[in-house]
């Protein structure tokens, strides 16, 4: 399956995937990153691992249907079948999101439908949970409420910073993001037509 990567910034959750591609069983090839911002080290890490880079800089697009669109036009010229957002950060419209039902992917750090938006780790240590975690989602348009693939729990300790949850929830993420690239990119697990989440076994 041919994978497009969406950044905005340092692209961890990008390295991640890339290692995850690169192995021979995977069923992911990813073929293109666009970052939405110039010059973040995400398109560093794509151009080492040889991987073709656009920058598609929202601010220089009257509206967001022109910038989505330019975005809709780059995955076509490289012939994409899935979309992954690795700490992209730009909402996107719902023309674009309905396109790509089912075939667009966001990893988000909490346990949705907890903590939704930004700061979703600063959310979770105010509310002084004692489990967080990462949650990889099927966009909808409705802002992080798309059909749930993977999630991962980390435990919230006593000391924790804003700092130490994030990266806690960070190395979970990596694990998160690659594991459900796997399985939507190999067909076990699918959106069904309900927007439910449908695993290949499900007869
Ligand atoms: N329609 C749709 N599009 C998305 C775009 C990005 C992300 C990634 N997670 C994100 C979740 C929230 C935001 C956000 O509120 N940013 C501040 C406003 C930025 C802006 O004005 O664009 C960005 C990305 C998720 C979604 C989603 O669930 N649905
Ligand atoms: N979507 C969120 O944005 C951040 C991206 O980090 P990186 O992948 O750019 O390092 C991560 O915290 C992820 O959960």
């Amino acid at each position: 399956t041919r994978v497009a990567v969406l950044i905005s910034g340092t692209g961890t959750n990008l390295q991640a995937l890339i290692e995850q591609a690169k192995r021979p069983s995977s069923s992911a090839e990813i073929v293109l990153v666009i970052s939405n911002r110039p010059g973040v080290e995400g398109l560093r890490r794509a151009s080492l691992a040889g991987i073709q880079t656009r920058v598609v800089d929202h601010k220089l697009y009257g509206s967001r249907a022109e910038f989505d669109g330019t975005i809709d036009r780059v995955l076509a010229e490289f012939r994409v079948e899935l979309v992954c957002l690795a700490g992209f950060m730009r909402i996107l419209t719902g023309t674009f999101v309905k396109k790509w039902s089912g075939r667009l992917l966001n990893i988000h750090p909490s346990l949705l439908p907890s903590f939704k938006g930004v700061n979703a780790q600063k959310q979770a240590l105010q509310a002084g949970v004692r489990v967080s975690g990462c949650t990889v989602h099927f966009v909808a348009e409705e802002v992080d409420a798309g059909a749930i693939i993977v999630q991962e729990a980390v435990p919230v300790l006593p000391d924790d910073t804003e700092e130490s949850l994030c990266d806690r929830i960070r190395q979970a993420e990596h694990r998160a993001f690659p594991g459900a690239l796997e399985l939507v990119a190999s067909g076990a697990v699918r959106l069904g037509e309900d927007g439910h989440i449908l695993w290949k076994s499900d007869c």
